[in-house]
């Protein structure tokens, strides 16, 4: 499988690469964001050994590295002349940066680091593509100086010969074996013995290592920390094509799939005419376009920033981080469960292999880990969103981002209820910052009852994840409103697409309202008449949107190659194509099975001989 992937990854990244230089010649940019788009998924997989060469090594040699050293290995990397992975998860630690193993000291007599791995618990482990594929990695390790510890640092290191791809000495490499998908993507082990590298393959942009020894502290410590910050906005984009995906997949089915008469004596309905199911499928495929639009809005602030930092203005990276932790979290959760909500909506066929969920499920599920386990991240934002209180509480303006938290605590109580969008948006928003209040009392009762901070934090946990959940929501429930209803775009718009964008935005609006309708409640006092309203309004927005489903997932325009699902392919024919998949299984190549012969009619006829013989 692992070869095969190579294979694929290798042919698709040539065909990207002669795509980037008709398009975008001497650009960088389209390269690593096509490389891991659906087309790429679809090619491989069991998962791209290349994705983390191609997100994280070239970028990192790029963002992280001085211009001297971008010449010696950026420039290959970009040029796939080496491949690269990045380094930094451990046996014993993932999440707990400061708590990485891995050391490098620094020897000012042969002006090298040495590089270690001490422990069994400090071996790298999960790197994309280190088992089989890499010849170099960057290494994320703490940095020492004369014993003396100068916090994390990361070194360019060749781990395997560029001609032979034997591992070079000092080096223990492998893979850590099979997984519950991407069993392409070769995740490996590494261990470094006394590893000797010179000086210049310490990353150096940001902080340096002097040839005497002196350290030179990066002016942002947390800017290490940016070639994460990428890849949680590619998990955005990702994940809400992985959810995109499987809507069209279960939506396509719903339309081909009859079962049980709705009225006595009808003909049996297509499924997608039941309510039920309605509401299984159509949000999904609503929650798929909101999330590809915030993932496209932070990839702009993406873009923006990082031009900015490479100019060493680190100004907009606070708020930056903030909304790639929350994306990244609300699209990786969301599309998970979305995911697999829709295999069920698929019934018994959901479950074959043939209809692809499973592998979609498989390729989306572990985004809620990887880049950051999503609970840490549920906490960063938690802590963040404290920071912002104290500002509000302050009278001082917040990051664009959070301006409406300033805009609600402004608010003595909450206004008359219409339920209107605007209604709708502010309930959603003025419960996060109900939350954010709540959560910043308890913390700071903890903290004046003498606990320390992070243990404030820690006991705090469920409602800073709260507070921080109800951001996410506020962030891509405001853009989605933002995007439909004052969009400068918006006259170019037929009425009738503009009506479907707005019975998307109605659908959101109300699906996030009962999703979250106990949180609400604990700020917002809302009659059972208004709910009931808000109840009917649902199940008449499914209704109008049921007819406009399969135009909108085809409008996602995935080839049937991407989706390869025998439930999901456009022509809608569902039973031929699961017929022709079934035929070419294995077992059905021979009329008799050769363990019939071996295993099964001997037990049949010892059984049968055994009942004989109680019959005597
Ligand atoms: C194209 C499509 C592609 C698809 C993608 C799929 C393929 C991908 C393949 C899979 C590839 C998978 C590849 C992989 O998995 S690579 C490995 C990924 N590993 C992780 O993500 C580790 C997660 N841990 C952390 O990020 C940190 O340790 C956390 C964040 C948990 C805490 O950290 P720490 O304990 O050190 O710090 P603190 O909490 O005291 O905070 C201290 C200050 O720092 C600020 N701060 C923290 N972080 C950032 C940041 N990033 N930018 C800017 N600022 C940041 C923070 O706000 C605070 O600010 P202030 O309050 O002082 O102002
Ligand atoms: C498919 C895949 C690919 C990967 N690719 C790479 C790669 O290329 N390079 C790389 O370096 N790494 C990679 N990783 C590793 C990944 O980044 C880590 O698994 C991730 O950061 C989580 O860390 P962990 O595994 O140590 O989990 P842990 O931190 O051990 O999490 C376990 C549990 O503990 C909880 N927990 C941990 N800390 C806290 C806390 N402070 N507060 C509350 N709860 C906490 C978590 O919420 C979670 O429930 C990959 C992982 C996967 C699954």
């Amino acid at each position: 499988m692992a070869s095969m992937s190579v294979k694929h990854a290798i042919a698709a990244a040539k065909k990207l690469r002669s795509l980037q230089e008709r398009f975008n010649p001497g650009g960088s940019d389209i390269y690593p964001a096509l490389m891991g788009d659906e087309a790429i998924t679809a090619l491989i997989p069991s998962g791209n050994p290349l994705s983390v060469h191609i997100l994280m090594f070239t970028r990192a040699l790029r963002e992280q590295g001085t211009d001297e050293q971008y010449e010696k290995f950026g420039r290959r990397a970009d040029n796939n002349e080496i491949i690269g992975t990045f380094a930094q998860t451990e046996l014993g630690h993932g999440t707990y940066l400061r708590g990485l193993e891995a050391r490098a000291d620094y020897d000012r007599g042969t002006e090298e680091f040495v590089l270690n791995t001490p422990k069994l618990s400090s071996y790298k482990w999960w790197p994309g593509g280190l088992g089989q594929t890499c010849n170099y990695c960057i290494f994320v390790a703490q940095l020492y100086i004369d014993n003396e510890a100068k916090g994390m640092a990361m070194f360019v290191v060749q781990i395997r010969d560029e001609e032979t791809h034997m591992p070079l000495p000092g080096v223990h490499v492998g893979e850590i074996g099979k997984k519950m998908g991407l069993n392409g993507v070769n995740n490996g082990f590494l261990g470094l013995k006394d590893y000797r590298v010179p000086r210049l393959n310490m990353l150096m942009r940001h902080q340096q290592v002097l040839p005497d020894g002196r350290f030179v502290k990066s002016p942002v410590s947390q800017v290490s920390y940016f070639p994460m910050v990428f890849v949680r906005c590619m998990v955005a984009r990702q994940n809400s094509n992985y959810l995109a995906q499987a809507a069209t997949i279960a939506t396509r089915y719903s339309v081909i799939r009859r079962q049980s008469p709705i009225e006595e004596g009808q003909p049996e309905p297509k499924i997608l005419e039941h309510l039920t199911q309605q509401m299984k499928v159509i949000p999904e495929i609503v929650t798929a376009v909101v999330y590809r639009l915030a993932a496209a809005n932070l990839q702009n602030m993406y873009n923006e920033t990082a031009e900015a930092v490479y100019r060493k203005d680190f100004s907009r990276l606070p708020e930056l981080h903030a909304l790639a932790c929350i994306l990244k979290v609300a699209t990786s959760y969301d599309s998970t469960y979305g995911i697999e909500r829709l295999r069920q909506a698929c019934g018994g066929h959901g479950y074959l292999t043939a209809g692809n969920l499973g592998n979609i499920f498989a390729m989306a599920a572990p985004a809620c880990t990887y880049e950051g386990e999503n609970s840490v991240l549920y906490l960063q934002v938690g802590k963040i969103l404290m920071k912002n209180w104290s500002q509000v509480l302050a009278g001082r303006e917040l990051m664009p981002s959070m301006a409406y938290i300033s805009e609600c605590s402004k608010m003595t109580s909450f206004p008359q209820w219409t339920g209107s969008w605007e209604c709708l948006l502010k309930a959603i928003q003025y419960a996060c910052v109900g939350s954010i209040r709540l959560a910043f009392q308890s913390y700071n009762a903890r903290v004046q009852s003498a606990q320390s901070q992070t243990a404030a934090v820690n006991y705090s946990g469920l409602e800073l994840t709260k507070a921080a959940e109800l951001h996410g929501r506020s962030y891509v429930a405001g853009n989605f409103y933002q995007q439909i209803v004052n969009s400068p775009n918006k006259h170019q718009r037929s009425p009738q697409f503009q009506k479907v964008l707005e019975n998307m935005l109605e659908l959101h609006l109300i699906q996030i309202f009962f999703r979250h309708l106990g949180d609400i409640l604990r700020f917002i006092r809302i009659t059972e008449d208004e709910i009931s309203a808000l109840q009917r309004r649902l199940e008449e927005v499914l209704k109008e949107l049921r007819p406009d489903a399969v135009a909108i997932t085809d409008a996602f325009d995935f080839n049937d190659k991407i989706l390869s699902s025998a439930l999901g392919c456009y022509d809608g024919n569902v039973y031929e194509r699961l017929f022709e998949a079934a035929l070419k299984h294995p077992l059905n190549r021979k009329s008799v099975p050769d363990f019939f012969e071996a295993h099964l009619k001997p037990f049949m006829k010892e059984n049968a001989d055994n009942a004989k013989k109680s019959k005597l």
